[in-house]
């Protein structure tokens, strides 16, 4: 049976895979919560960004905020992407999955000195730079490094991505990227400045974004800029489009990869830019609907107004819907021919908000498995240790393999760092 989302996670028989893999029997070997990733459907994601923009010098940057699991940042490396970072973290990560630094862009409004000079010993392709002073900093950080960094800067072009509050960028009242009206000035200034070298302008407006026209607005907004800038002497080799395209959580019909695409470089040849290079920025629709959350049925609790089915997964794991409420699938593992019955699915934290979804029909038993569905994004890389919790295992299928891609966090893990002072 299909189910929305990716075709690699459906069931066969009574019983949910993820490719050849069975969710039960992963789950009797590793334990739960565990999230399980299915590789090929990450590949086919990132293989419809890269097919529509074949024939032109271009780069999918992984953004890896997504999911930053170091197999997860294989997978992507071996496909050629580069990736997108917002933190030394980040770098040391993907440099530790195999990331060609040369195929990284640097993201986020507050890099530090010590990160900027991390990542241009790194040598990365380029800062994506979010401020007039965020620019002075690094001009400095690199000529005392006796290095040159290349830049683009964020431009934040003022349109709504039509998405939730809390993940939308592009807007004037959001903390992303340079004014659009500054952004001439501050192409100026860039190129006047020791150790930086313009070479492209960048923008990203949100995500889970389900529409084109954000986007084209957005570009159209781009190239006016680009056109303005050049006039002024300072060349712009590369367009970032940045991220943000939407995936299916449940009736969401967001455009493919590829129609988005062809739309967007349509565009960009028709106003005669089609020699630049061409950077995206994806996240959420490389791996979100890659991956799936499998928890077990600890109780029923039928209540006076509502019935819980209380899973060992909570809002540490997957903080989604607590903090956006979102809207994410969860079907039972197995599905038996028993009615359903309606529960708000929670999880063991001690919060009221600690619910993964509302209202779910399921007809599951205690010590039966659930699965929250699209899970890849967003999911363990914003995972916390809350009710000291440690952090699920994760898993990464291709076929009938499965590999153990991080193990499990143990209690005497989450306070190795904490001291007891003395004489107390
Ligand atoms: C600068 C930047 N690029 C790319 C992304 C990836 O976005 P998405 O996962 O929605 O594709 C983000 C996150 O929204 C971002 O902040
Ligand atoms: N964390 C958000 C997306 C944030 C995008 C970050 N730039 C979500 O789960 O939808």
């Amino acid at each position: 049976m299909t189910l929305p989302g990716s075709p690699h996670v459906a069931y066969r028989g009574d019983t949910l895979h993820v490719e050849d893999c069975a969710l039960p029997d992963l789950a009797a070997r590793h334990g739960t919560p565990l999230y399980v990733y299915s590789r090929a459907s990450m590949l086919a994601a990132v293989g419809a960004y890269q097919r529509a923009l074949a024939g032109r010098d271009h780069l999918v940057c992984y953004a890896m905020k997504a999911n930053s699991n170091i197999a997860v940042l294989q997978t992507f490396a071996q496909a050629g992407c580069g990736f997108d970072i917002v933190s030394g973290g980040e770098l040391a990560r993907a440099l530790a999955a195999g990331a060609e630094p040369g195929k990284i862009v640097f993201s986020g409004v507050g890099k530090t000195r010590a990160e900027m000079r991390q990542a241009l010993d790194a040598g990365v392709m380029c800062f994506n730079v979010e401020s007039e002073a965020e620019l002075d900093v690094l001009s400095d950080v690199a000529t005392q490094a006796g290095r040159t960094a290349r830049i683009s800067l964020r431009v934040n072009p003022d349109v709504d991505a039509g998405t939730h509050p809390y993940i939308s960028t592009g807007l004037k009242g959001n903390k992303f990227g340079v004014a659009h009206a500054d952004a001439v000035k501050v192409y100026r200034h860039a190129a006047s400045l020791p150790g930086i070298e313009v070479v492209g302008i960048d923008c990203h407006i949100g995500s889970q974004i389900t529409e084109s026209t954000p986007y084209l607005d957005a570009l159209d907004r781009m190239l006016d800029l680009v056109e303005a800038v050049e006039s002024h002497g300072v060349r712009l080799h590369h367009l970032d489009l940045g991220g943000g395209l939407g995936i299916t959580y449940t009736d969401e019909q967001p455009p493919s990869a590829d129609v988005l695409v062809a739309a967007l470089l349509k565009r960009i040849d028709e106003r005669g830019h089609g020699h630049r290079k061409i950077l995206f920025e994806p996240g959420r629709s490389l791996v979100g609907n890659a991956g799936v959350l499998v928890s077990e049925v600890l109780y029923l609790k039928p209540g006076e107004e509502k019935n819980f089915c209380i899973v060992d997964a909570a809002m540490n794991d997957l903080m989604r819907p607590a903090m956006y409420q979102a809207w994410m699938n969860i079907v039972a593992c197995r599905q038996s021919g028993d009615q359903p019955v309606t529960y708000d699915v929670v999880g063991p934290v001690c919060e009221s908000g600690d619910w993964l979804g509302r209202d779910r029909p399921l007809a599951v038993k205690a010590g039966e498995h659930i699965a929250v569905l699209s899970a890849g994004a967003y999911s363990m890389s914003m995972a916390s240790n809350y009710n000291t919790r440690g952090r699920a295992a994760e898993v990464l299928v291709s076929g009938s393999q499965s590999w153990l891609i991080r193990d499990r966090e143990q209690p005497s893990e989450l306070f190795r760092g904490e001291h007891l002072v003395p004489g107390g």
